[in-house]
């Protein structure tokens, strides 16, 4: 691992181990909360911490790399997916939970090499759960192997979905109108824990059978996705093409049938994508 990509694992879940401490002590606490695009997209100051202390590690082991941080770039960082081994952090995934003390939040890093990601971390704080997988290497949930249910019969899945920050009216009608089409197939449950990275792992366990969503950045979604691809699971964009982690759209699912039938079903809402600025679909674009 080391000589292809430059970057050693078991560092960075170290890494991250130790950066959950610093989430789990804050997790009782009272939180000074500030919104970054909407009344429903929060920050905390440790959010910030631990990104800071991440990357600083991170940098100081790797000083070539780069690294796209969620809270580096809602402090003005220019968002860019090159060729270069690049870390994709969300310090904390569900932040919302965080601040209510809701039980699911999640350090999530992905590391890339030629915009193609070669391993992913996702760390379930509070449940004590690590996530892992490496390209071409299986995945993994504390060390034991992981499995994708194989469902190919959508009206037996569990999906997993996110309403995430948005409050228009276009994204709120289309959101609520694609849990209903599901709800409608019929399907046998709609779930969201708060946390698209500790959502999508679901899909890597066998515990649900899908998960999509529209609206989420790449720092939210990068380490899942590996993860479900590593457990045998198909992930792609919510239009049936390839999954590309800037279209801020993602279906993962047990089988290719799954992934189709959900494609066929949803509808997007335009929103930016993560590596352009200001796309002129009206809608938001990076925080
Ligand atoms: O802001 P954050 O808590 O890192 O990430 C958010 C969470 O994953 C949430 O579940 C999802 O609905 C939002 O779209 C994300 O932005
Ligand atoms: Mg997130
Ligand atoms: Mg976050």
């Amino acid at each position: 691992m080391s000589r292809t990509s430059g970057a050693h694992t078991p560092d960075t879940h170290l890494c991250v181990l130790l950066q959950s401490e610093v989430v789990l002590s804050a997790f009782q606490q009272h939180k000074e909360v500030k919104l970054k695009s909407s009344p429903a997209d929060l920050v905390t100051e440790t959010d910030q911490r631990v990104e800071k202390i991440l990357i600083s590690a991170i940098r100081n082991r790797y000083p070539q790399h780069r690294f796209i941080g969620e809270e580096s770039v809602a402090a003005g960082e220019h968002l860019e997916l090159t060729d270069s081994p690049t870390w994709i952090i969300d310090p904390i995934d569900g932040t919302v939970n965080f601040v209510h003390r809701f039980p699911f939040v999640a350090i999530s890093i992905a590391f890339t090499v030629n915009r193609q990601t070669q391993f992913g971390i996702v760390y379930s704080c509070v449940e004590d759960k690590l996530f892992y997988a490496q390209r071409g290497g299986g995945a993994f949930l504390n060390g034991e192997p992981l499995h994708a249910s194989g469902q190919q019969d959508i009206s037996r899945c569990v999906v997993v979905t996110e309403i995430g920050a948005e409050r228009d009216d276009v994204a709120l009608s289309t959101m609520t109108s694609n849990i209903r089409r599901l709800l409608q197939l019929p399907v046998h449950g709609v779930r969201a824990l708060g946390t698209a990275a500790v959502d999508m792992c679901q899909v890597a366990t066998g515990g649900a059978d899908a998960y999509y969503h529209i609206g989420m950045h790449c720092w939210d979604i990068a380490a899942s996705a590996i993860i479900v691809q590593e457990a045998g699971g198909v992930v792609m964009d919510t239009d049936g093409s390839e999954f590309d982690m800037m279209s801020r759209r993602v279906i993962a699912a047990s089988s290719a049938a799954v992934a189709d039938r959900i494609a066929q079903v949803i509808q997007a809402f335009p929103c930016c994508r993560d590596d352009e600025d200001n796309c002129g679909c009206g809608a938001t674009g990076v925080n």
